[in-house]
């Protein structure tokens, strides 16, 4: 993580009347933006575990010179997005974050001694006029004058539209690192630049999958961390099952394995550690003579291709990538890699959504069965009940699904949970490492051999499963539903799991019903825009709209209650029933952040 952090500038804004009304003002004012300051710093992190840094403005603004003042002194930083928040009545376009590069929110307090919602309303005039939307906070019940607490719902909105910010700056600048390129014709391993650049400010990198080679040819990695890394696999990378035994394979797939069987992992954890070397700078590289490789790509995601051209002739990248979007390594706990198999790129930003906003480890999926009760009851005389009695969605993919699904980890109130990395320890890893077995590689998909993570997610947890995807004539889009993991009987899991890749990850999704495009868990399984979703833990489809909002991509499915929904005040200027003309009219009006 770089040492700019992008930060969230507050701004306390003043009626700027001298003689009595500034001065009664000035200390409610500046108490309500170190509030905020201390809310949001106390809650959110950077990816890499760091406390986000909010500037606080060095005065309140009271007028176009405190305006200017403040936005010399936020020059001197790296602010991605500003809070504004006031108690009072003040002069509108004279105050406001006029900065075209921003993204804006205003608090007002909901008081009465002095109208802080009209000031709010105003500025909303004057922003939806200018054309930069801005996220409106403003609580329901009056507060009196000396009640200096955040209400819930305003720290809510607050923390949102923080949380937001801080993803699209941690974003802004970084890199896609795309090894290989297309993938069996998955559409989204085609990386589309256009969308990296101007929705994401971001770049994407091409490395051909020989980079790996070569730098397993010419030993550049740290030989050191590569013994660490493979004695960490032996101890707990436990064997699973060979799917293969006793097969006979064609001629084309018995002489297609080149690495001897048993030294496939010697393989593997040198592809691991140059994948991440190659995505992140590692000094080690340049004490080698390996100045250039050391520096990295300025990466914040990407992704391996593999199939074919790569698991075609040698070990998969499936260990590789499910250990890059866990929050743990041979290391111990670390900040997790969005990553993704199959260099679906889409997929692999809708994970770094999700982890930005979550500080969770991901999960990516084919969105692979639609078990219907029916279906469920004919193939396994078994009845669905709880979460999946109207269906579930059987999520598996081989790779990149962080172990961390594997579903070993509980909260204090022994809830099952998810933890960020910084709340990992050694006792914890270990639990998520003893629900995963290794098989081997399935050669009739993978000739080249390696193994393959299999983990049942045996509890049930919230969960929110997304998809980016791009449609001609309208650009990028988002699809949100929130649900839950779903347990079903070990036994009826692994006859449904028998019927497909077992040897692959399984999660049983049932989404929360009833909104529209929800009516039925075959409906979300039919609107689906793609072969893959990526799932982090929480019901966050919240978070992943005001997001969207941010970035300008529409969502076009989502299953989040309208109360829930915090997007900017003037898309309601493009109608204000909930639906998605709204939110396609401001995101197409407003344009790509980065045009
Ligand atoms: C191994 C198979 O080809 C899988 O890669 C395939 O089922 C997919 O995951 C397609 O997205
Ligand atoms: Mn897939």
């Amino acid at each position: 993580m770089s040492l700019s952090y992008p930060k969230l500038g507050i701004r306390p804004i003043i009626d700027g009347r001298h003689g009595g009304v500034r001065e009664s003002l000035e200390e409610k004012t500046m108490t309500m933006a170190q509030s905020a300051k201390e809310l949001i710093e106390n809650n959110l992190r950077y990816a890499d575990g760091t406390s986000v840094q909010c500037i606080l403005a060095d005065r309140t603004i009271g007028g176009r010179g405190d305006a200017g003042a403040v936005d010399d002194q936020f020059k001197e930083e790296n602010i991605v997005g500003t809070l504004s928040v006031t108690a009072s009545w003040n002069y509108g376009t004279e105050t406001l974050d006029l900065n075209p590069n921003t993204i804006k929110g205003i608090w007002g307090f909901n008081g009465t001694q002095r109208p802080g919602a009209v000031y709010v309303a105003a500025a909303m005039a004057a922003y939806a006029e200018k054309g930069y939307p801005t996220y409106k906070i403003y609580g329901e019940e009056i507060q009196d004058l000396d009640d200096d607490s955040i209400p819930k719902e305003v720290a809510d909105q607050i923390l949102s539209f923080a949380k937001g910010v801080f993803a699209v700056g941690q974003m802004q600048g970084k890199s896609y690192v795309n090894i290989g390129s297309s993938c069996m014709g998955i559409v989204g391993s085609q990386a589309n630049d256009d969308f990296f650049n101007k929705y994401l400010g971001m770049t994407v990198e091409y490395v051909d999958m020989t980079e790996i080679l070569r730098r397993i040819k010419l030993e550049i990695y740290d030989k050191k961390e590569y013994e660490k890394a493979l004695a960490w696999i032996k101890k707990y990378c436990k064997e699973g099952i060979d799917i293969n035994e006793g097969k006979d394979f064609p001629e084309i797939i018995e002489k297609s394995k080149v690495i001897p069987a048993e030294e496939d992992w010697e393989f593997i954890a040198k592809h691991a550690i140059i994948t991440r070397d190659i995505l992140y700078s590692n000094e080690k590289l340049a004490e080698l003579g390996w100045e250039e490789e050391a520096k990295g790509r300025n990466a914040i995601s990407g992704g391996f291709q593999g199939q074919r051209q790569w698991t075609d002739w040698l070990p998969n990248g499936d260990f590789t990538e499910a250990i890059m979007t866990s929050t743990f390594d041979w290391n111990g706990p670390r900040p997790v890699t969005a990553f993704a198999t199959e260099n679906d790129t889409l997929n692999g930003v809708s994970m770094l959504f999700g982890t930005l906003l979550t500080n969770k480890a991901p999960l990516f999926s084919d969105v692979r069965t639609y078990w219907s009760p029916e279906s469920v009851e004919r193939a396994t005389g078994h009845k669905l009940e709880g979460k999946a009695k109207n269906g579930v969605i059987h999520l598996k993919n081989s790779g990149a699904s962080a172990l961390d699904w594997s579903g070993a980890l509980t909260d204090e109130d022994d809830n099952p949970t998810m933890k960020e990395f910084w709340n990992m320890n050694e006792v914890d890893i270990e639990k998520v490492m003893d629900k995963v077995e290794w098989n081997r590689a399935n050669y009739e998909y993978f000739r080249g051999g390696g193994f393959s993570s299999r983990f049942y997610t045996d509890v049930e947890m919230p969960m929110t499963m997304v998809r980016v995807n791009l449609v001609k004539g309208v650009g990028p889009t988002l699809q949100i539903a929130e649900g839950h993991s779903c347990v079903l009987d070990k036994g009826l899991s692994d006859i449904l799991d028998e019927r497909t890749d077992k040897t692959w990850p399984t999660t049983w999704f049932a989404p929360k019903l009833g909104a529209p495009g929800f009516e039925t868990v075959y409906n979300v399984m039919d609107n689906w825009g793609s072969n893959h979703g990526a799932s982090v833990y929480g019901h966050v489809g919240h978070e992943f709209i005001t997001l969207a909002s941010m970035l300008r991509i529409p969502v076009v499915l989502h299953n989040v209650e309208d109360e829930r929904i915090f997007r900017p005040h003037s898309f309601t200027g493009f109608g204000t029933k909930e639906n998605e003309r709204t939110d396609f009219e401001a995101c197409q009006e407003y344009g790509p952040l980065y045009k």
